[in-house]
C-alpha cells in the first residue's frame, strides 16, 4: 500500500496527429499526462509532437538506447520540447545512463528537468523471451538488477511492470518514480502485454503513474474509458 496517488498516463500511441489530438480531448479529464512515443514521433516528428502536446504534462517515450555520446546528445535535441519525462533502456549500461543525466543537466534549466526514467525489462517479455536473448533471470530479479543500476548511474525512475513495484519498493525504496505499463482493466485484452495488473491492482501495489494505451483509445468511447480507469485510481 502507498499514501501516493497513483497517476494516469494515457498512450496516444497512432500515426495520426489529428487522431492524437481527438484522443488527448477526449480524455483530458481523467488524464494527468500524456505520452507520445515511437509510432508517433517517427511518423510525424517533434513538431507535432509539440503540437499535440500542448504546453500539457508529456511523456516522451523514446526509449533511447545507443552509445553514451550519442545518448547525451539526442537528449540535447529534445529539449526544446520540454518533456515531463523522458526514457532511456537500461540495458544501455551504467555509462549510458550517466551521460543521459548529465545531458539533462546541461539541456535542461533547474526546475524545469524531465525525470530521466529507465525501462528495465519490457512489459511484453516473460520468462522464456528473457531466455531467447541470453538472460538466465527470471523478470522480477532482472527489473531488480536493473533497477538497481540505473538508480545508483543517475536515473530518477524506473518502468517496469506492475508485479515488479512492490519487490522494488522493497529493494530500492521509496526514491524511484514508477512509471507502470503493462495495465489491463478487468476483461480487458491483454494483447502483447505479458506482465499485468489492473488499475486498481497497480496503484494499491504502489505504482506512481500507470500507462495505459490501446484499452483506452481502443475503446468505442475513450473518454469513458479513461474515466473509468481514473476511477478505479481514485477508489
Ligand atoms: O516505456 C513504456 O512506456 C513501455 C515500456 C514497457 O515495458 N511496456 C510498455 O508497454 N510501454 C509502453 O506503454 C504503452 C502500453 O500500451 P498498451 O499496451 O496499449 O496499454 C505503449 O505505448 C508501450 O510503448
Amino acid at each position: 500500500m502507498t499514501a501516493r496517488r497513483t497517476r494516469l498516463i494515457v498512450a496516444l500511441d497512432t500515426k495520426d496527429t489529428a487522431q492524437a489530438i481527438r484522443w488527448r480531448d477526449q480524455t483530458a479529464l481523467s488524464a494527468d499526462a500524456i505520452k507520445l512515443g515511437l509510432e508517433f514521433t517517427y511518423a510525424r516528428g517533434l513538431d507535432a509532437v509539440r503540437q499535440v502536446a500542448d504546453g500539457g504534462t508529456l511523456f516522451l517515450d523514446l526509449k533511447l538506447h545507443d552509445i553514451p555520446n550519442t545518448v547525451g546528445s539526442a537528449i540535447g535535441s529534445l529539449a526544446a520540447l520540454r518533456p515531463a519525462m523522458l526514457t532511456i533502456h537500461a540495458l544501455g549500461g551504467g555509462a549510458m545512463i550517466a551521460a543521459a543525466r548529465a545531458a539533462i543537466d546541461r539541456a535542461f534549466p533547474a526546475g524545469a528537468r524531465p525525470l530521466l526514467l529507465a525501462v528495465t525489462v519490457l512489459t511484453s517479455m516473460d520468462q522464456d523471451a528473457l531466455h531467447g536473448i541470453g538472460i538466465p533471470d527470471d523478470p522480477c530479479a532482472e527489473v531488480l538488477r536493473l533497477g538497481a543500476l540505473a538508480m545508483a548511474a543517475g536515473a530518477d525512475g524506473l518502468v517496469c511492470s506492475p508485479l515488479e513495484i512492490a519487490p522494488i519498493r522493497d529493494r530500492l525504496g521509496a526514491a524511484p518514480v514508477l512509471v507502470v505499463p503493462g495495465i489491463r482493466p478487468a476483461g480487458a485484452a491483454s494483447g502483447d502485454q505479458k506482465r499485468i495488473m489492473t488499475p486498481a491492482e497497480a496503484s494499491r501495489a504502489g505504482a506512481d503513474w500507470i500507462v495505459v494505451g490501446r484499452p483506452i483509445t481502443q475503446a468505442a468511447d475513450p473518454g469513458a474509458a479513461a474515466a473509468a480507469v481514473a476511477a478505479e485510481l481514485a477508489g
